[in-house]
This record gives C-alpha cells, sequence and structure tokens, in this order.
C-alpha cells in the first residue's frame, strides 16, 4: 500500500528538524490516535504539535537519565500530557498515555530554523554531539548571526527551565503562539535582555530573557562580553567542553547562570569598592588565542636583571623562570587549579592555561615571607621604639586630624586615602624615580653586600642603590585598630586575581579579574628571605633548571652601616617558596604596577616588605605587570636578560644578547 502522503509530509517535516523518522513514528501514531485522526490539529503550526510531543519525549528521557535527580515542576508540562518511557536498545517508545487529551501547545516554543542549523538525525537524547563548533559562532554579540556549527548538530528538547535568567530558543510569534495561554507568557513575564543570534530576517532568534521580577529588584543586567568572559574564565573553552559530553543546552543554562553570578559579583563590588557600575561594562572582551604555543627552553636560564634600569645602579632582581614540575608527565593543556594558594590566602588564586605546552609549576605557596636560615630578622615589641609607633592613636589613624607617629616616614602625610589606596602623590613620586632613577639620590656603600657576595676577595666598587620611598604601616604596638587606613599590605590579598598562561612567549601570568582602580594595593612580593651570601651558595650549588632563582634585593639600608654583616644583607628568593606575585611578568616602562617598600613589624630598614600597587587604574583581565628594571643593554651584566616580549611600544630590549653566568 502507498504510503500515507501526510504521514510521509509529516516525516520530512520532522526530518528537516534532525528527527529520525524512527522517533517520529510512534509518536505521530500516539496522536493520531489522541486527536482522532484529525490531522489538522496535527500539521497546524508547521506540525508544532508533533514536534512538541516529541521534544517532551526527550525530555522524559534526559530526566529519567538524570539518575533520581527531580525534575522541578515547572520544567513539567503543563495539562495533562502523553508521557512516553523510552526502551533505549531500540530507540521504540512504549507508549503509556497517562492521559487522553489533546496536548497543549508546550510551554516551551522551541523550533529550531531548519535551514540555517543544520542538524544530524541521531535523535534528541539530550546529548547533542557537536563537533568543531566554534560557539563564537553562535554567539555573537554584535550581529545578529545565524547558528553556523559545524558538523551538524540537532538541539534536544530542553533543559530550558524558567529560571530567573533563560536562555530561550524560540521562534517568532505568530498569532496561535500568543493565543495559546501558555504557562509561560513570556512577553509579560520575561524581559528580552540580549539577542544572542537569530536566522535569517530574524525568524528563530536565540534570546536570553530575564525575569522582570529581578529587573525590579535592583538586577543591573551585566553585559554579555563581560558575562562571557566570566563564562570562559569559568568554563574555559580549552577544558574539552566541546567533548562528546558536550552539551549546548547545558552550556546556555550556565550562561544564564553565569548572568546572575556575575551581576552578583559586582554588586558585591560596588558596594565594596564605590566602583561605578557602568565603568564594569566597558570592559572588552578579551583576546583569545586557541593555538599551541611552544615556547623555547627558557626554564633552563638564569636571569639578574638591573632593578634601576640605570646602568649604574647594582641593585638587582633575579628573575628566573621557576623549576617545572611534570606532574604526571601531563602538559598543561586545560590546567585549572582552583586555588594555588591552598586556602592560605582570603581570597582564592585561580590557575588557568587555555593554551597548553607549560608544565605546571613547582613551589610551595607562602603567604608571606619566610626565613631561609641566616637572615637576620628579628620582630620584637622592644626593637619598636616609641617614635616608631603610634601608641597613643585610636581607631584610625587617617581620620586623626593631626597625622601620628607612623607617617614619619611619608613626611607627616599618610601615603595611604581613606579608601585604602596610594595618595596621587605618593604614586606620582614613586612612578618618577621608578621612570628617570638618575635624577634621585643613590648612596654607594663602602663595602656593597652585592660585591662582596660576586667576589668575596676583591669586590668591586658598589654601583650604587637608589633612596627609595618608603611606607610604614601602623603595627602591633600602635593603638589603632586592624581596620585602621593605614594598615593596607598586612591585610594581604584582597582582589581577584588568576594565574594565566600568556600567550606572549613569556610563560605564565598574573591577571586581575576585576577592575582595579589607580593606587590599589595587589599582592606582596612574598619569598623566601635569604643573605646575599646564601643567594650567592645557592646558586653555585644549584645546577641546571633549578639553578635560578627569584631573588629582589632588600637594599634600601645598606649605606646605613659602614660594614653591613652579611645576616643584614637581605633579598627575597621566590623560586621555591613564593606567593603569587612570583607569576608577575616584566614590562618595560608602561607596566601597570609598580613595587613599594613597606615597613611593618621591624623598624630598621634591612627587612621590609616589597608590595606591588596599581600605577593607574586596570581593566578586569589585563595582564600585571611590573618594570624589573632591566638594563637590555647591559653588556656586562653577569646575567644573560631573557628575550623581552613585553609588547610595549617603548620595550627596551633591542634583541642584542650576551650570554654570561652569575657571580
Ligand atoms: C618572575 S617570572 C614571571 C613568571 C613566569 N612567566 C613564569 O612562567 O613563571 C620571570 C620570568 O618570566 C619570563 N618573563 C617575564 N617577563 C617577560 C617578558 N616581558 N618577556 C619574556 N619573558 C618574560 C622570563 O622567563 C622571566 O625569567
Amino acid at each position: 500500500m502507498a504510503p500515507n502522503p501526510r504521514v510521509l509530509k509529516a516525516f520530512s517535516a520532522m526530518n528537516n528538524l534532525g528527527i529520525a523518522t524512527e522517533r517520529v513514528k510512534p509518536v505521530l501514531k500516539r496522536l493520531l490516535l489522541l486527536y482522532d485522526k484529525n490531522w489538522e490539529l496535527i500539521e497546524e503550526g508547521n506540525y508544532r504539535a508533533l514536534a512538541d510531543a516529541i521534544f517532551d519525549d526527550a525530555d522524559d528521557e534526559l530526566t529519567s537519565e538524570k539518575n533520581g535527580d527531580p525534575v522541578p515542576p515547572s520544567e513539567k508540562l503543563h495539562g495533562k500530557r502523553p508521557k512516553v518511557t523510552s526502551t533505549k536498545d531500540n530507540g521504540i517508545k512504549n507508549l503509556e498515555l497517562e492521559g487522553d487529551k489533546i496536548p497543549q501547545s508546550s510551554n516551551r516554543t522551541r523550533l529550531v530554523d531548519v535551514h540555517h542549523a543544520p542538524v544530524q538525525n541521531e535523535g534528541l537524547h539530550g546529548r547533542e554531539t557537536i563537533r568543531d563548533c566554534n560557539f563564537d559562532n553562535v554567539i555573537n554579540t554584535s550581529k545578529k548571526q545565524r547558528i553556523n556549527c559545524s558538523p551538524q548538530f540537532s538541539l534536544p528538547a530542553s533543559n530550558v527551565g524558567p529560571g530567573l535568567v533563560e536562555t530561550v530558543l524560540f521562534r517568532e510569534k505568530t498569532e496561535k503562539n500568543e493565543g495559546s495561554g501558555s504557562a509561560h507568557d513570556y512577553s509579560t513575564t520575561f524581559q528580552t535582555i540580549h539577542d544572542i543570534a537569530s536566522s535569517t530576517c530574524g525568524r528563530v532568534i536565540v534570546s536570553i530573557k530575564c525575569h522582570r521580577t529581578l529587573l525590579q529588584h535592583n538586577f543591573h543586567i551585566p553585559n554579555i562580553n563581560d558575562v562571557l568572559k566570566f563564562m570562559e574564565t569559568k568554563y574555559p573553552i580549552s577544558d574539552n567542553i566541546f567533548g562528546p559530553q558536550f552539551s549546548l543546552v547545558k552550556y546556555l543554562k550556565k550562561i544564564c547562570e553565569g548572568y546572575v553570578e556575575f551581576e552578583d559579583i559586582l554588586a558585591d563590588r560596588s558596594l565594596s569598592s564605590n566602583l561605578p557600575y557602568n565603568d564594569i561594562h566597558q570592559t572588552s572582551a578579551p583576546k583569545r588565542d586557541y593555538l599551541r604555543i611552544d615556547y623555547p627552553a627558557r626554564d633552563m636560564e638564569k636571569k639578574v636583571v638591573n632593578y634601576s634600569g640605570s646602568s649604574d645602579s647594582v641593585a638587582l632582581v633575579v628573575a628566573q623562570r621557576q623549576p617545572v614540575n611534570k606532574i604526571s608527565g601531563k602538559r598543561a593543556v586545560g590546567n585549572r587549579i582552583s586555588d594555588i594558594t591552598n586556602g592560605t590566602e582570603k581570597v582564592s588564586i585561580s590557575l588557568l592555561d587555555e593554551i597548553g605546552g607549560e608544565d605546571l609549576p613547582k613551589f610551595t605557596y607562602v603567604p608571606e615571607n619566610i626565613i631561609y636560615q641566616s637572615a637576620y630578622v628579628h620582630i620584637s615589641l622592644a626593637r619598636i621604639a616609641d617614635e616608631d609607633c603610634c601608641s597613643s592613636c585610636t581607631g584610625d589613624c587617617l581620620s586623626s586630624s593631626v597625622p601620628c607617629a607612623c607617617a614619619r616616614d611619608t613626611r607627616g602625610e599618610f601615603a595611604y586615602t581613606p579608601e585604602g589606596l596610594l595618595t596621587e602623590e605618593f604614586l606620582r613620586s614613586c612612578i618618577s624615580m621608578k621612570q628617570k632613577p638618575q635624577e634621585h639620590y643613590q648612596f654607594f656603600c663602602q663595602d656593597c653586600p652585592l660585591e662582596r657576595a660576586k667576589n668575596a676577595y676583591s669586590p668591586e666598587k658598589c654601583k650604587g642603590h637608589l633612596e627609595k620611598k618608603f611606607i610604614k604601616e601602623c603595627w602591633r604596638k600602635c593603638g589603632c585598630n586592624m581596620k585602621c587606613g593605614n594598615r593596607v599590605v598586612q591585610r594581604g590579598i584582597t582582589r581577584k586575581l588568576q594565574v594565566f598562561m600568556t600567550n606572549q612567549s613569556k610563560g605564565w601570568g598574573l591577571r586581575t579579574l576585576e577592575k582595579l582602580p589607580k593606587g590599589a594595593f595587589v599582592c606582596e612580593y612574598a619569598g623566601e628571605v635569604l643573605t646575599n651570601m646564601e643567594l650567592y651558595e645557592r646558586n653555585n650549588s644549584s645546577t641546571g633548571k633549578y639553578k635560578h632563582t627569584y631573588p629582589v634585593l632588600l637594599d634600601s639600608d645598606w649605606c646605613s652601616e659602614k660594614i653591613l654583616n652579611d645576616e643584614d644583607a637581605l633579598c627575597l628568593d621566590a623560586t621555591y617558596y613564593g606567593n603569587v606575585s612570583r607569576f608577575i611578568n616584566h614590562r618595560c616602562f608602561d607596566s601597570n604596577l609598580l613595587e613599594v617598600p613597606v615597613q611593618v613589624e621591624t623598624p630598621d630598614r634591612h627587612y621590609y616588605h616589597i608590595a606591588f600597587f596599581t600605577k593607574r587604574e586596570v581593566d578586569a583581565y589585563d595582564e600585571l605587570t611590573w618594570d624589573y628594571g632591566i638594563d637590555f643593554e647591559d653588556h656586562n651584566h653577569p646575567i644573560k636578560a631573557f628575550q623581552c616580549s613585553c609588547g610595549s611600544e617603548n620595550c627596551r630590549d633591542n634583541g642584542k644578547k650576551i650570554v654570561t653566568s652569575m657571580f
């Protein structure tokens, strides 16, 4: 018998939606039974009822796959709907009709534009197969763009439940839809906040809708680009998300959740830092590079860099690649660590490698400096004289009309504003000193500990040390409380930071996940406190890639005594024990961070803290950099500098390197 042309047409319509004939057959049979062979009801709205019933079946299959995870009532269809149970082995359904009423129009319209969303006939198991699908093609914020994933995929009948923010696949409204009396009257309950993509002529649109009640409760709609950036951080593209388990709908759901979560973060921030909300929205999407980059074998190199940038300065930073950890021999593609601090900081600091090609760093995270062995760091209340603290203060020293003794080092003015930022003036003078060190006072040791460490028998003359500007924070012997505005660095990291794999051959880097105002404290350079002699010995005794260290000299007081004891000439080394600052890369001149010496618990300046502050406002997701002060022209320098790829217009590295060894 020739097949019924109406049946064939129904199959064809469903095939166009990516639904295999085998799946259509039982549902069509069931509907014909229910509708008493009334084809009009089935054909109506381009077979909407048929498609809905099939999608609902797929919903139910998905539900049964959820292993007891109950489906929210809102996800269930309203009215008595035919329910099917699936026999997975042959793909044919056993029908169990729960009711005999004609199915209502679905509360979710979910037709896809068949011409522009190529589909495969694998059925609707809720686990659609997407390969090589560039999500950027789906989510295009500037132009309405058709869904264009290749090869083909099929959309499941959804997990799109009526949450507060929903990604909705919906068909352009028809008179029928509007009058369908669906349980979700989207036009009144939800407001479209962003159209993600649409088919040609806008016949099918994927959009984000937000529940109106949410909007009435101070829910500021985040910018889609910011949400996507947030999503990329949370669910990195490189995390194999397009593997066989990938679900487009689940990803869209996560985007909805991302809106809510991201808005929470914005709300928190606007409360805590008074940042203008709109500023946060102005951040542009980060550049993404999915290319795998092969790095040169830089971890074998040792680099000492000139701290002041002037050729005659001797304050040295040894900026080395860290020893690497070949964890299970695994490369780092998609590596993600939720908190590299192991809970030692007040905030979690994640590590993310979206590029791959680098091994995980191996070091022990320490949130504050730790003495290696011989360094003399004597912290005692007895050493803090009355003039070195403000024991008679109460509350917040910054609010006092007369600056207390702790402001003495900053010429009677506190370096911090009540908002906890560096004052303009203090920042300006520190930046000037960094940019034009030759215009600032330098002192010369009679017996320079650095030269002594390099050559104990016939040390060279001191090359000079910059007289640095210091901050002196209130501390234990002070009468003020912990909320005193003159206590910033000692409170530790508060900003949202992330270690990430740079795509400019620099290895790991540090970025901020939030917008930072000018003068904001970011982190301290923490590591082992070593004497210069110990550093010398450490470098001499270690070999290969483990030879390389990260010391920063604490040379601010080296001129104060005729001959400085070895145990008083200190430096910080973050190679084996360090904090997040060990990931901050170098940038010539226009780095966004500045290092500032800060005295906290010791009155003398043999030992102090190195704190990083922002030199200007920094956008969320920007890499944080500081100028190591490398003099790339100094070919006589004992350590070969790395080939700089800072990207600055004013990069000092002209590419000529001389290989020498340190000490
Ligand atoms: C303090 S570490 C910074 C973190 C480092 N990128 C890592 O992966 O551990 C300094 C090292 O990073 C690399 N580096 C930092 N800034 C760089 C730059 N502008 N260009 C190239 N490499 C850089 C160099 O290998 C340098 O020795």
